[in-house]
């Protein structure tokens, strides 16, 4: 073996090993600063010598006649963070919606219809991450449109966040992200309940949250899982990492919503980067705890302003400079 080579395969088994090593451990506000570094190395500079798409092409899978603003939120956030095209494939209904509230989002009427999988899988090749679930609901034939197109992702090897109704359908059928290693999902407590109990048969023991989390997350064979709740609990089946950047006490709807949009661009980057740069933590791990920290110092900064008024448009307002408080000062 040439002697680079054997260079990198050594880094590959140190970088196993201090992961194996760190599962157990719980994660101190030392650990917590290393991670935040280890996110600072995957946000691409701002250059003058790039062109439009460089930075990102993110799709949302979501939008129906009841819910317009979680998909919206979703894909907004990922622009704000820094992606340069956002597009949401929602229903004809929500389409119109959706439009008026930015026109900076592309949005394509097609969920429902007879044709959505072969509709969003032409747009598949040009995306570098999806976003499924924001804002869904749970009809029938919106769920096999949403299980269409997460297959044709998985067959394209684009990242995918799994959110909020994609969850509800995960939990139906867990074959659909069992061992893609580019799959998150980012469950809140009574979403990973229902996970937990359909894949590993048990409600989880609340009083071991890292071990629930890594649990599930291994059944699913090694896909990352992001608990959401008073501290996010994050495993990829090797290492657990808990954020606990302080937030706020408001817990109005869509927080959810700005994380799986924040991540989808993240997903992006870290994947991008590769272990090389994460070093240590997986690309994954890495930019889901990045989006954590961000939705959480978002919620902090929009609390200080808005207090108990505070709602999830107040804390998109605070991506910029939450970003860069905690990513780029
Ligand atoms: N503006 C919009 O368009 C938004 C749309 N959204 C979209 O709505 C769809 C449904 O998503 P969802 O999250 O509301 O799930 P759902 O199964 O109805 O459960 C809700 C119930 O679960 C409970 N509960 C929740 N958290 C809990 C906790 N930590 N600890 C304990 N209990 C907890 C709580 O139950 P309760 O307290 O009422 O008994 C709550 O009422 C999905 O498409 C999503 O994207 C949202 O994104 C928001 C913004
Ligand atoms: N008790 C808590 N204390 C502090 N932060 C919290 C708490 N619960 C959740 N969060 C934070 O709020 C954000 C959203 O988590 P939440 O559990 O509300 O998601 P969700 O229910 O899916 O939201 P959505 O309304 O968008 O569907 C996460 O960043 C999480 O860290
Ligand atoms: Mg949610």
């Amino acid at each position: 073996m040439a002697v680079g080579a054997g260079c990198a395969a050594l880094r590959g088994c140190l970088r196993v090993l201090k992961r194996a090593f760190s599962q157990h451990k719980g994660h101190s506000g030392k650990d917590m600063e290393s991670t935040l570094q280890s996110v600072r190395s995957i946000v691409p500079p701002l250059t003058t010598g790039k062109h439009k798409g460089q930075d990102g092409r993110i799709g949302v899978v979501g939008g129906c006649r009841e819910y317009t603003g979680a998909p919206y939120f979703a894909a907004i956030s990922a622009l704000k963070v820094g992606a340069d095209l956002s597009h949401v494939f929602c229903t004809q209904e929500a389409a119109p919606v959706i439009k008026s509230y930015s026109p900076e989002l592309i949005v394509h009427p097609v969920l429902d219809s007879p044709d959505a999988v072969r509709a969003v899988g032409e747009w598949l090749p040009r995306l570098h991450a999806l976003v499924v679930g924001p804002g869904l609901g749970r009809d029938h034939v919106l769920l096999e449109n949403a299980k269409g197109i997460l297959e044709a992702a998985k067959a394209g090897g684009i990242p995918v966040v799994i959110d909020a109704d994609g969850l509800w359908l995960v939990a139906q059928q867990p074959a659909l992200v069992q061992g893609y290693p580019k799959a998150v999902l980012t469950p809140n407590h009574v979403e990973f309940s229902r996970l937990s109990e359909a894949v590993l048969g048990e409600p989880p023991d609340g009083r071991d949250r890292r071990g629930a989390v890594l649990r599930l997350s291994q059944a699913l064979g090694n896909v990352t899982v992001v608990q959401k709740g008073e501290r996010d609990v994050i495993a990829d089946g090797v290492q657990v990492l808990e954020c606990s950047q302080e937030g706020s006490s408001r817990r109005c709807g869509g927080q959810g919503d700005l994380l799986s949009g924040s991540l989808g661009v993240l997903a992006h980057w870290a994947l991008r980067a590769g272990p090389e740069k994460t070093d240590g933590p997986s690309p994954l791990l890495v930019a889901a705890f990045g989006a954590c920290a961000l939705t959480r110092q978002c919620s902090r900064q929009a609390f200080q302003k808005h207090g108990r008024s505070t709602t999830t448009t107040d804390m998109i307002a605070e991506v910029g400079p939450a970003f860069s408080r905690l990513f780029e000062d």
